[in-house]
């Protein structure tokens, strides 16, 4: 399991954060979120009814399930001067694993302690417990799945694992040859290494990536936040493998990420189940040697599986994020463009929880907008809870600044762009200033002289240019919420952008696989 994790590591360029102190909640309108199995329809016919809790971040404890006991047996045929040994080795527990499922929108999960099936005890007559089932748990996409160091637990920075302070990792098992066809290679690196690669997928999460996903009748669900779907950890008492001590008070511990579920499918083996005992059988034709019949009675014993804490932290996948002021017209932009329906209204802060649309073209090609609430002075540093709003930026391929060309309410559209890019750009959320961008400016409506109007998206264009935005240099001047012009060319920019992002991140998956060694 350290080797895994050392590794996990090492391919995630995920920085490390430990900036996860509160849960917060959002909502999300997003018209992926359908799917055609029996069980997930039913599901979604009650999201049709409405409101739903809606989780961005949430705590577990993960339990690998116990390795079943080795049996301690002899033959007992009748007239046998020497009986054989004969007793089964014990199964494997199951691991705890974690999926990235497109069907999947929230981290309000059902619960917060998950352990899988413990293996089946061997038994006499030379018969193997059954492996412990694996527990699979099933995230949105764009799960980031960290860690959390108990107190006894360090991240070894070098050797990229985590270590317990003094303590000697011992090889299992090494001074005991097991005969027979019985082996633990179910558990270990040789499975994580191709997890971690994503490069193969075992059957059972097969269905998640081929999952088909169509659009809803009215193309979205909505949530509602939920402070209550978060519970502390070890309420369970029959949890007696953790000890009140090891309580997580947020703050004191450290965490590794240790995996970024971004894609369909993309899945970690997070708790390994432990090793099944190890039955008496494979002495013979050694129990002459009494060290080894003296052992076998403690390699009987199953080893528990691997116990962890993990936070988990969603973060929005969208191509495309908008960035303005309160009531620059984002919500309306993205209600003129998509069949998402977020609330509209002229005072700021209308939208408090980021809103995700879908743009459909004719031939079928999507393009997905997060509509993310108004970014204000500060934003960066994490007034108006602009860390919160902000984090829903990061994974957007490109970002669409929108601005109130017509200066209502008194707001300068050149000073809102070059706040915001300055909050983008302060913003440690990684490159984010440098993404390809949009540049829009609303409400061009209230301006009916076209010439006063050509005016202003040409200062736009300079102020943009100026602040080092990333863009082609040509504003889009469009009414979102009144006459509905320029979306048509709008929509047409947004859809070469995505495209443009799209290949480059083909591109860098292929460098990735090529690269990628252990
Ligand atoms: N005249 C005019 N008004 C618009 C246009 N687009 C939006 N509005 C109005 O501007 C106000 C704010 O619009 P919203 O879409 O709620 O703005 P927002 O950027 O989502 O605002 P927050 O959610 O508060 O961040 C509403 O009263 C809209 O009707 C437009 O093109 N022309
Ligand atoms: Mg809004």
């Amino acid at each position: 399991m350290k080797s895994i994790i050392g590794k996990i590591h090492q391919i995630l360029s995920q920085p490390r954060t430990s900036q996860l102190s509160l849960f917060s909640t959002l909502a999300v309108i997003d018209p992926r979120a359908s799917s055609t199995s029996k069980k997930k329809s039913s599901k979604h016919r009650k999201q049709r009814g409405g409101h739903y809790k809606f989780v961005d971040r949430a705590k577990l404890r993960v339990n690998g399930g116990s390795g079943g006991k080795g049996c301690i047996s002899y033959e007992s045929k009748l007239g046998s001067f020497k009986k054989r040994p004969d007793g089964g080795h014990g199964g494997r527990g199951g691991n705890v694993v974690l999926v990235a499922d497109k069907a999947e929108q929230s981290l309000n999960l059902q619960a917060h302690h998950f352990k899988a099936e413990d293996g089946q005890n061997g038994s006499s007559q030379q018969m193997h417990g059954r492996n412990g089932k694996d527990k699979v748990i099933r995230v949105p996409c764009g799960v980031i799945v960290k860690r959390v160091l108990e107190y006894n637990e360090y991240w070894d920075e070098e050797n990229q694992v985590v270590g317990v302070y003094g303590e000697e990792h011992d090889e299992e098992y090494s001074d005991f040859d097991i005969e027979n066809e019985y082996s633990f290679e179910n558990v270990g690196v040789g499975e994580s290494e191709s997890i971690i690669n994503n490069q193969s997928v075992p059957k059972d999460y097969d269905e998640v990536v081929n999952q088909e996903v169509k659009s809803e009748e009215d193309g979205m669900y909505h949530w509602e936040s939920d402070s209550q779907a978060i519970n502390d950890f070890d309420e369970d008492e029959n949890d007696v493998l953790i000890s009140s001590t090891d309580m997580l008070q947020d703050g004191e511990r450290e965490k590794i990420v240790v995996a970024d579920l971004d894609k369909p499918g993309s899945y970690i083996v997070i708790a390994n189940g432990g090793k099944g005992g190890v039955g008496n059988c494979s002495l013979a034709k050694r129990q002459h040697i009494p060290e080894l019949v003296a052992k076998s009675g403690e390699r009987a014993q199953g080893k528990p599986g691997d116990i962890m804490h993990l936070e988990l932290e969603l973060k929005l996948i969208a191509d495309i994020g908008l960035v303005g002021y309160p009531n620059a017209g984002k919500s309306s932009l993205l209600a003129a463009m998509s069949k998402a329906q977020p609330e509209i209204a002229p005072y700021p802060f209308t939208t408090l929880h980021p809103l995700v649309g879908m743009l459909e073209y004719r031939d079928g090609f999507r393009a997905i907008l997060a509509d993310v609430p108004g970014i204000v002075d500060g934003a960066s540093v994490g007034r108006g809870r602009g860390f919160d709003f902000l984090r829903h930026l990061e994974r957007t391929k490109a970002l669409m600044y929108i601005v109130d060309a017509a200066g209502v309410d008194g707001r300068d559209p050149l000073h809102d762009l070059t706040t915001l890019a300055c909050e983008i750009q302060s913003y440690g959320g990684g490159d984010m200033h440098q993404r390809p961008a949009l540049v829009v400016a609303n409400k061009l409506d209230l301006i009916p002289d076209l010439d006063v109007q050509d005016e202003m998206l040409l200062e736009i264009s300079k102020v943009a240019l100026d602040c080092g935005i990333n863009f082609d240099g040509e504003v889009h001047g469009i009414s979102a919420g009144v006459t509905g012009e320029g979306l048509g060319s709008l929509s047409k920019s947004i859809r070469s952008i995505v495209e443009a992002g799209e290949d480059l991140q083909v591109s860098k998956n292929e460098e990735a696989f090529y690269n990628f060694k252990f």
